[in-house]
């Protein structure tokens, strides 16, 4: 008797058409292992939190700043500039509360560098595991400062790896209408602060943060990187971020009250963060100081409404173009994606808006 072959596999050709390649990736169990938290790392990660709590809550009359970078591409001149940061940020914590933006995901308009998770190296060589063990390691190094860290979440599976050093995060302008990433929100730990749409519609934003504070059940990752299904609590922290749009910049006191009443009528707490870049500035980096300064003004007048501002900010001033495979061309400290005020910028805005809390107080 011969034996024939078994029957054709009829799904030969149905499946992994355009799939190039699958290649491990590292579990969250074990990036957490090699890279723990320790205690006093999650001292700052829980009061990073909690105190933007209270703000938001209104229970803490300070002002939330979540300044830094655009995007990380060099951990070195991230940390250099963290240090900077977390110095001037304990001279006003009494008015100000610093949360270091740490970006290592970018969503783009269409194409471009991704961020330092998806490409480390910069090259287009897409080392993932290597991006996210550089991500976990810095967060850990800045918050060892005692120095809170902001992250924008735009991968549903990157929070498991990183999400417990991350004291504030942000779902961009392009994903805040995505079920996906409310759902994520639902189950994130921190306040996440969500932003209006690239147009300017405000009203995607406070739906996502109506739909984030609701239960969801949905399919991600557990900590050993298996497929699993998560029921999530709800998460009652979010808030609008303000960042302007395509119509023009949306960080005027008439947007912010109507912000404020659009989440009174569905029920919501009524705050808002102004992102001091993006549609606001134009991109243009010195526009942001106006925008800030203009933002302190109102404040040290009395305004209540603002929880707190962004303000992309980097060492060096502007931003440069990165040609893949050539990064030792770049200007150390300057950004790889939108314009940053510098360091000196910066600092001087924060004590103008210090003095603000002070004036309101
Ligand atoms: O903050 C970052 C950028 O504005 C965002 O990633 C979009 O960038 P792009 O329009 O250059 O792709
Ligand atoms: C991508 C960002 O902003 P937006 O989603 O507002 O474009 C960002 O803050 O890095």
């Amino acid at each position: 008797m011969t034996l024939s072959a078994g029957p054709a596999d009829i799904t030969e050709g149905l499946d992994n058409q355009r799939t190039l390649g699958v290649s491990p990736l590292i579990s969250p169990a074990l990036l957490r292992q090699e890279l723990p938290v320790d205690a006093a790392i999650a001292k700052t990660v829980a009061q990073g939190r909690s105190a933007a709590v209270d703000i938001l809550n209104g229970d803490d009359d300070r002002l939330i700043v979540v300044v830094g970078p655009c995007s990380v591409h060099d951990p070195a001149a991230a940390l250099d500039y963290a240090h900077r940061l977390a110095e001037h940020a304990a001279g006003l914590r009494d008015e100000l509360h610093v949360i270091m933006r740490v970006y290592f995901e970018k969503p783009r308009t269409t194409l471009g560098w991704k961020g330092l998770i998806n490409d480390p190296d910069l090259d287009g060589s897409y080392s993932v595991n290597k991006g996210l063990r550089m991500a976990r390691k810095l967060l850990l190094d800045i918050s060892a400062l005692g120095l809170p860290v902001g992250c924008e979440f735009l991968d549903p599976i990157t929070p498991q790896f990183i999400a417990d050093t991350v004291s504030w995060g942000s779902i961009g302008a392009r994903t805040a209408a995505s079920q996906v990433h409310r759902q994520l929100c639902s189950a994130l730990s921190m306040p996440v602060g969500i932003k209006n749409s690239t147009e300017g519609d405000v009203q995607v934003a406070v739906d996502a943060t109506r739909a984030a504070a609701a239960s969801h059940v949905f399919a991600g990752i557990n900590n050993d990187g298996l497929a699993a299904l998560f029921t999530t609590a709800g998460n009652p922290d979010c808030h609008v971020i303000l960042r302007g749009g395509s119509a023009g910049p949306n960080y005027d006191a008439a947007t912010v009250a109507d912000t404020l009443a659009r989440q009174a009528k569905a029920g919501l707490p009524e705050r808002v963060i102004i992102d001091a870049s993006h549609g606001n500035s134009g991109k243009d980096h010195v526009r942001q100081g106006v925008v800030a300064g203009e933002i302190a003004d109102r404040i040290a007048a009395g305004e209540r409404g603002i929880a707190g501002i962004m303000l992309e900010s980097f060492l060096e001033a502007g931003r440069q173009d990165l040609v893949l495979g050539h990064a030792e061309e770049l200007t150390y400290g300057q950004s790889i994606t939108d314009a940053c005020l510098d360091w000196r910028s910066t600092g001087a805005l924060l004590d103008r808006l210090a003095s603000a809390v002070v004036a309101r107080r």
